[in-house]
C-alpha cells in the first residue's frame, strides 16, 4: 500500500486534491485531524512566533504524528536557511560530497559552491552530532561533532511547548532537495531511545510528505510540507514508514517582504543581520527558489546515558 501510493504521488500528476492541506480548515471539519493545545508562550524565541499563535494539529489515523503550521518568522526562515547551507556545511559536519573530494581542504562549501554551481547542485545532506551513518545506520562514539547550539535550543524549545521537555537533540541530517528529489519509505531506527520524538524542519519548497503505519502494508495519508512547516513523530508515529514523493514550487514565495519584528533571542546575531541584509539573502533565495531543506533532529541516548550502549 505505501509502495502503491508512493509511485502515484511521485509520478507527473499527482492527485494532489487527496493531499492533507493544513492551510484549509475545511480539512479540520473531516476526521482527519484534531487540534493540539500546547504552552503557552507569550515571548518569541528562534525565529518562531509566540506559541499562543501556533496551530498545531494531530493526525487521527497517525496518533503522534503531530504537524504545526509554520509558526515562523520570514526573518527566522531565513535564519535557518542561512544556517543549514553556509554553516551547518561546514567541517567537522560531514557532507555527501565529502567522499568525491571536490571541495579544497581548506574551503568552505558555500564560498566554494559560489565558484561552481556543480558542487551547490550536488549536495544533498549533512549530518551533525552523533553522524548518521548511512551503511550501517548504527551510530558510533568515534563518529560524532559538537551539536550546533542553536538548532539545539530550537528543538528544545519546541519539545517543551509540546510537553516534551525532557528531549536532547543529539543527531541531526539537514536534507537538501531538489526539485526531482524523492526520498523513498523508510523508518528511523537507529536511535537508542525510540522513545523520544524526532523534530523535522521543512523550509523552501514544497514537499508531499507520506506517512504510513508500521509496516509497508498500511495506506500512508499524504500531506503538504511548506516553507517552516514542523513535523513531530512521537509516540506510535515515531517508527511509522514515511517518505517524500514529490517536490512541488511553492504557490507563493513566503520569503520576501520582510517588515517584521525579529525575534532572534538566542540566535547568532551576525547571522541575524544577514537575513535582512537583501544583497547578502539573494544568493540564499536563488538556492531556495528550486530547493527544500528539511531538517531532521533526533535524540540519540536514553536519558540515563551520556555514551552510547554497546
Ligand atoms: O524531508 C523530510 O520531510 C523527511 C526526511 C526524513 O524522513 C529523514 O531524514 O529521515
Ligand atoms: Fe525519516
Amino acid at each position: 500500500m505505501f509502495r502503491e501510493d508512493f509511485n502515484s504521488y511521485k509520478s507527473q500528476n499527482p492527485p494532489l486534491s487527496k493531499v492533507l492541506n493544513f492551510n484549509d480548515c475545511k480539512h479540520l471539519l473531516t476526521k482527519q485531524v484534531k487540534e493540539v493545545k500546547v504552552k503557552m508562550n507569550a515571548k518569541a524565541k528562534f525565529g518562531l512566533k509566540p506559541s499562543k499563535d501556533w496551530k498545531v494539529y494531530e493526525l487521527n489515523n497517525n496518533s503522534g504524528l503531530i504537524f504545526i503550521k509554520n509558526p515562523f518568522t520570514v526573518t527566522g526562515q531565513r535564519y535557518w536557511i542561512i544556517r543549514s547551507l553556509r554553516d551547518y556545511t561546514n567541517k567537522p559536519n560531514k557532507l555527501n560530497l565529502d567522499i568525491h573530494n571536490i571541495i579544497p581542504q581548506n574551503e568552505e562549501f558555500w564560498t566554494f559552491s559560489q565558484k561552481d554551481i556543480n558542487v551547490m547542485n550536488k549536495l544533498r545532506w549533512a549530518t551533525l552530532g552523533y553522524h548518521h551513518n548511512w551503511d550501517t545506520k548504527v551510530y558510533s562514539e568515534t563518529s560524532k561533532s559538537d551539536f550546533p547550539l542553536d538548532l539545539a535550543s530550537l528543538s528544545q524549545y519546541v519539545a517543551d511547548v509540546l510537553n516534551f521537555s525532557e528531549f536532547r537533540a543529539e543527531a541531526a541530517i539537514v536534507n537538501f532537495y531538489h526539485m526531482n528529489s524523492r526520498l523513498s519509505g523508510h523508518t528511523d531506527h537507529s536511535e537508542q531511545f525510540l522513545e523520544a520524538p524526532l523534530f523535522s524542519f521543512s523550509f523552501g519548497q514544497t514537499a508531499i510528505f507520506l506517512i504510513g503505519g508500521a509496516t509497508i502494508d498500511t495506506k500512508p495519508t499524504a500531506l503538504f510540507i511548506e516553507s517552516g512547516d514542523i513535523i513531530v513523530m512521537s509516540k506510535e508515529s515515531r517508527l511509522c514508514y514515511h517518505g517524500v514523493p514529490k517536490i512541488l514550487h511553492a504557490e507563493v514565495n513566503l520569503l520576501t517582504n520582510d517588515n517584521e519584528e525579529i525575534n532572534g533571542e538566542e540566535l547568532n546575531c551576525d547571522t541575524l543581520e544577514d537575513c535582512n541584509d537583501s544583497i547578502y539573502w539573494t544568493t540564499f533565495q536563488k538556492y531556495i527558489n528550486n530547493c527544500r531543506i528539511n531538517i531532521n533532529v533526533r535524540q540519540v541516548l536514553r536519558p540515563i546515558n551520556s555514551i552510547l550502549d554497546s
